[in-house]
């Protein structure tokens, strides 16, 4: 399992500019390592920022994108388009734009969707298309290059937010009520799922996340702090503004 590392930069747009640019880089790298490539996209503002900066990078081109699977981490459990979904905000933002292979693009179920209103079975399915998309001879999960998550204020990533019964969930993928965050029925892939990508970046900006982002890299329980039970296979990374790195631990600091 990787160390986490930081990397700090100015203000919310060119955070935004450069996860774009490393997300380019990541997807060619993989696409030169294995012929394709994957990512699992989040909900949020940073994330939305990050998929129009990636829409206006000229490089974005050089991705053969009809080989590109998308995933999400999680999802409002809404009907197909309702401008709440991560995955309307993901197509208008992004994904429009590309010219991806429809039959890679993997939006979580809908509540208007073939398993009906039942967040539930509409976890056991997202779970079953995962297994679907398994690599022959490992888990019932896809290989997943990066998987990006956003922060929350009170340190939830994807739909996992603190001290819910989610964490108790040992299925790949879990239905969630209640959430803290309107809305409060979601669709989302549990810690242990999201730790099964070779890379997860974490991306957070503004002061009101710097305490849950100081918290996290300061080894906080991840129960109490879901961001901190984040790790990616072979990388973790944060990728911050300075309002939100303002509380990162000092032994972390050198690495901004
Ligand atoms: O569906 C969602 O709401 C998200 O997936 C959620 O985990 C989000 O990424 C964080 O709450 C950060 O959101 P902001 O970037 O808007 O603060």
């Amino acid at each position: 399992m990787s160390e986490a590392s930081v990397a700090v930069h100015a203000d919310a747009d060119l955070l935004a500019q450069a996860v774009a640019a490393r997300l380019v880089v990541r997807l060619l790298d993989a696409q030169a390592e294995r012929g394709q490539a994957s990512m699992v996209l989040t909900g949020g503002r940073i994330a939305a920022a990050v998929y129009r900066a990636v829409a206006a990078l000229p490089a974005r081109d050089a991705v053969d994108w009809s080989r590109v699977d998308v995933w999400w981490g999680d999802e409002r459990f809404l009907p197909a388009g309702d401008p709440e979904r991560n995955e309307t905000q993901a197509r208008a933002a992004l994904l429009d734009t590309l010219p991806l292979d429809p039959a890679r693009v993997h939006p979580m179920p809908a509540s208007d969707g073939p398993t009906g209103d039942d967040p539930e079975a509409g976890a056991a399915a997202y779970a079953d298309e995962l297994a679907r998309a398994a690599r022959p001879g490992h888990a019932a999960l896809p290989h997943f290059d990066v998987l990006m998550l956003g922060v929350g204020e009170d340190g939830h990533v994807a739909s996992v937010f603190p001290e819910h019964p989610v964490h108790h969930d040992t299925r790949p993928v879990s239905a969630v009520r209640g959430s803290p965050k309107p809305p409060p029925v979601r669709t989302t892939l549990t810690l242990p799922t999201i730790n099964t990508a070779e890379e997860v970046w974490l991306v957070a900006s503004g002061a009101d996340k710097a305490r849950a982002v100081g918290m996290a890299l300061a080894g906080a329980g991840p129960v109490q702090l879901p961001a901190a039970g984040v790790q990616g296979v072979s990388r973790t990374l944060w990728l911050l503004d300075r309002a939100a790195a303002a509380e990162v631990p000092p032994r972390l600091r050198s690495l901004r």
